[in-house]
């Protein structure tokens, strides 16, 4: 699929970087003479971060063309992307000019104009919904996804098809209103930190502080309501609300008032936020979010939960065939940031972790997946490994993990690993596990199945040397 990136600054390169990693060709128009260099920017830290969210191997990346007229950019697009300055006459204009060019729907970035708003004089009103990102677009999956009373039903399902094959979590909005859900509630939150500083009650690091010590680690997990519902202990949220909504009469928020922003302000702010942050460049706090988001939606991955789940399940989309060549490639994938340590590369226990999920690996190969151990109660369990290290890695590089059984007949299967890295081949670490077929139900050694059985001595063959 080729998509079209109008507008290329911070979102624009943000979805260009979501539909390159996802294997899509990608077209750019953007008239700023320095558009390029500010895509290559956020690519390159695309590049680095989105891959360490999975534990497979991304498609190869999609062609990048940036082009001098918008015309050229949308030739052959199957989805044109609206990314450009939050203006309403400058986003008409430039629908108008996309849709006089190509037929393909329309998504805009736009955070806070509705459908309706930006289809107003539109030549097909029925190709344009809201698409509206977040920031870093390739790493947080919400996409608040908006039609309006004219927009083509089977345009806004087709949208959140591609949306979610993207990893991405498309949020259907049920009413057009400004600024959709999540920006009113980050507008909120925004107003009454402007109002904490200008009447100097906190400092910009002292805010910052206090969501991400606190509510924010909650709410990145659980969100607002089922948050509240636990702060109400057993008796729940009507005894959360009878305690504190009387509260939401008190002066404990200045919601309906915006503080003027002044010069004065604005410079305490950016004073404040220079002190704060000002010995990182743009680029280096932009690593720092893009590394601990990685951590915090890995963690959210491996429990299957919040926006791991989504994340959990493009992985599972992702997984490559099963190969049929002598040997297996069990794994393929990127080192991830939270796998290394003070040295720099990655650390020794996570060996141990690549070669068990190399072995996890060939048991779903051969018929034993988590699933059906849970539907049958047998199962495997490694009764030794050892792991010889030959080389260091470091994060962000692609390794790839070929296996062989080695030994395969009654109730053992052992597997001999080699993990290379996958630019030059170099050997990383070699590893040998020995596996034994276990009985859930009296948790001793058992025979596998006949056809478990048979799949094994299939490799056995074209395993041998
Ligand atoms: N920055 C943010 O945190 C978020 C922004 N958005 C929305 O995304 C849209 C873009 O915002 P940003 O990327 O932050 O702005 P930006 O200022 O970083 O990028 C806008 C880009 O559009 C280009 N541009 C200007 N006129 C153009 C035209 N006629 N044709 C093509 N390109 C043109 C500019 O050269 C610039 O590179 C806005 O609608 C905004 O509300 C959505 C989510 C988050
Ligand atoms: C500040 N903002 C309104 C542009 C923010 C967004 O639209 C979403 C985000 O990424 O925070």
């Amino acid at each position: 699929m080729k998509a079209a990136i109008i507008g290329g600054g911070v979102i624009g390169g943000g979805w260009a970087a979501r539909f390159l990693l996802n294997g899509h060709d990608v077209a750019v128009y953007d008239p700023a003479p320095d558009a390029a260099r500010r895509i290559e920017a956020v690519l390159a830290g695309a590049r680095r971060a989105f891959p360490m969210l999975y534990d497979v191997a991304l498609p190869p990346e999609g062609r990048l063309s940036f082009h001098d007229r918008l015309e050229d950019a949308v030739q052959g697009a199957a989805w044109v992307q609206e990314s450009v300055p939050e203006q309403l006459d400058l986003k008409h204009r430039v629908i108008a000019q996309v849709q006089e060019a190509s037929a393909a729907p329309l998504g805009s970035s736009t955070s806070g104009f509705t459908p309706s708003e930006l289809s107003q004089s539109a030549a097909d009103p029925a190709r344009i919904v809201v698409t509206h990102p977040f920031n870093p677009v390739y790493l947080l999956p919400l996409v608040e996804l908006v039609g309006h009373p004219g927009t083509d039903a089977a345009l806004l399902d087709g949208a959140e098809t591609m949306l979610r094959g993207l990893g991405m979590y498309p949020l259907r909005i049920r009413a057009e209103i400004p600024a959709h859900i999540a920006d009113r509630l980050l507008e909120a939150v925004w107003r009454e930190a402007l109002w904490l500083v200008r009447d100097g009650q906190a400092t910009t690091a002292e805010i910052d502080e206090a969501i991400r010590m606190g509510f924010g680690l909650r709410w990145a997990q659980m969100g607002l309501f089922e948050t509240y519902r636990i702060a109400g202990g057993e008796a729940g949220m009507a005894h959360f609300i009878a305690q504190f909504g009387p509260a939401l009469a008190w002066p404990w928020t200045r919601l309906t008032d915006v503080p003027e922003l002044t010069d004065d302000l604005i410079a305490t702010i950016a004073g404040q936020s220079d002190a704060q942050s000002g010995q990182l460049s743009i680029r280096e706090l932009e690593r720092v979010r893009d590394d601990n988001l990685v951590g915090i939606l890995r963690g959210l991955k491996a429990r299957g939960q919040a926006a791991g789940a989504v994340i959990g399940a493009h992985e599972a989309a992702l997984a490559p065939p099963l190969p049929s060549g002598p040997v297996m490639r069990s794994q393929d994938r990127i080192v991830p940031i939270d796998w290394t340590d003070y040295n720099g590369h990655m650390n020794e226990g996570r060996y141990g972790q690549v070669f068990s999920d190399a072995s996890e690996w060939v048991l779903a190969a051969i018929g034993t997946p988590p699933a059906a151990v849970a539907e049958t109660g047998l199962t495997w369990f490694t009764v030794s490994s050892s792991v010889e290290y030959r080389h260091e890695t470091m994060a962000g590089e692609r390794f790839v993990v070929d296996t062989r059984v080695v030994e395969g007949g009654g109730k053992k299967l052992r597997l001999a690993h080699e993990m290379r890295r996958a630019e030059d081949g170099t050997l990383l670490a070699e590893g040998q596990q020995l596996l034994l077929h276990v009985d859930l139900s009296t948790r001793r050694s058992s025979p596998p199945p006949a056809e478990v059985a048979a799949a094994i001595e299939a490799l056995c063959q074209i395993g041998a040397p």
